[in-house]
């Protein structure tokens, strides 16, 4: 079964947004994920999933004023009703595209924030923001970023993030384990896998340095496909990459560790 999901913000940047779909498709994938949709009307990304016979499995929430430095807003105890609003939206393009899973970004966390008042702020709005997704049957991923990456980003520990998944209780609340991030952050990428295994609804890979495709860099991604399966892992495994070279050009790893 094929179960990569082309992730469109990064591969296939060579053409505009909503032609990467059909490039998803002639590159041989029924499954897409996107970062952001939202500059693009919903009717217009529909038609795009509908003749390319594609399904999306993810989406983020609008992350705030990305250009002025923005990584989410989940945790601004004043930023409440604009997170509200983010959520209502990421729910409405989520509904209408079939999306089963949402991102949603914590936030950098400023000088001036005290981070336990972050990290109330944040379960509260995780907690509110799942409450109103389970009436959509949807579910609400959280990420540690590294970093490196994304400096001072809130969420930069999957120990912290699963013992907040715990506290908040709602069911439809998980982790997004990105292999790139994990490796960036801690390394010991198989175990912690394994040992947070219940919590991880979706996986995203991308190899160290250059955060380009498996085979490029510094993770064994042959054994890590194969701790996926020996762990039970049926989920969907976004490329979140970007390709060293040509896009299309990109999926060799696919027939190098025969995975399709
Ligand atoms: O890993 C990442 O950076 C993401 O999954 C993301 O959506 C935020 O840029
Ligand atoms: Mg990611």
């Amino acid at each position: 079964m094929n179960r990569f999901a082309v992730n469109v913000s990064t591969i296939f940047t060579e053409v505009p947004f909503l032609e990467r779909f059909q490039k998803a498709r002639e590159c041989g994938f029924s499954l897409v994920e996107c970062q952001f949709p939202y500059e693009y009307p919903i009717e217009r990304i529909r038609d795009e999933l509908h003749q390319n016979q594609l399904s999306i499995v993810l989406i983020n929430l609008p992350p705030g004023n990305w250009e002025k430095g923005d990584r989410g807003i989940a945790i601004f105890p004043d930023r409440t009703a604009e997170f509200q609003r983010s959520v209502e939206e990421g729910i409405r393009y989520a509904t209408e595209l079939n999306v089963p899973y949402i991102h949603c970004m914590a936030g950098v966390l400023p000088a001036d924030l005290d981070r336990q008042k972050a990290k109330e702020t944040y379960m509260r709005h995780l907690y509110d923001a799942a409450k109103e997704m389970a009436n959509h049957s949807l579910t609400l991923l959280i990420e540690p970023i590294n970093p490196f990456d994304m400096p001072n980003y809130f969420l930069a520990n999957i120990h912290e993030a699963v013992s907040m998944i715990k506290e908040i209780g709602m069911a439809n609340i998980k982790l997004q384990y990105d292999f790139y991030h994990m490796q960036r952050i801690q390394g010991n990428l198989a175990a912690t896998f394994e040992t947070y295994f219940e919590w991880i609804a979706h996986v995203q890979i991308a190899d160290v340095p250059g955060r380009h495709e498996p085979g490029t860099g510094e993770i064994r991604y042959e054994y890590i496909f194969r701790h996926l399966e020996k762990c039970g892992y049926k989920g969907t495994i976004g490329l979140e990459y970007i390709p060293s070279g040509k896009s299309e050009q990109s999926f060799y790893w696919r027939t190098l560790y025969a995975c399709h």
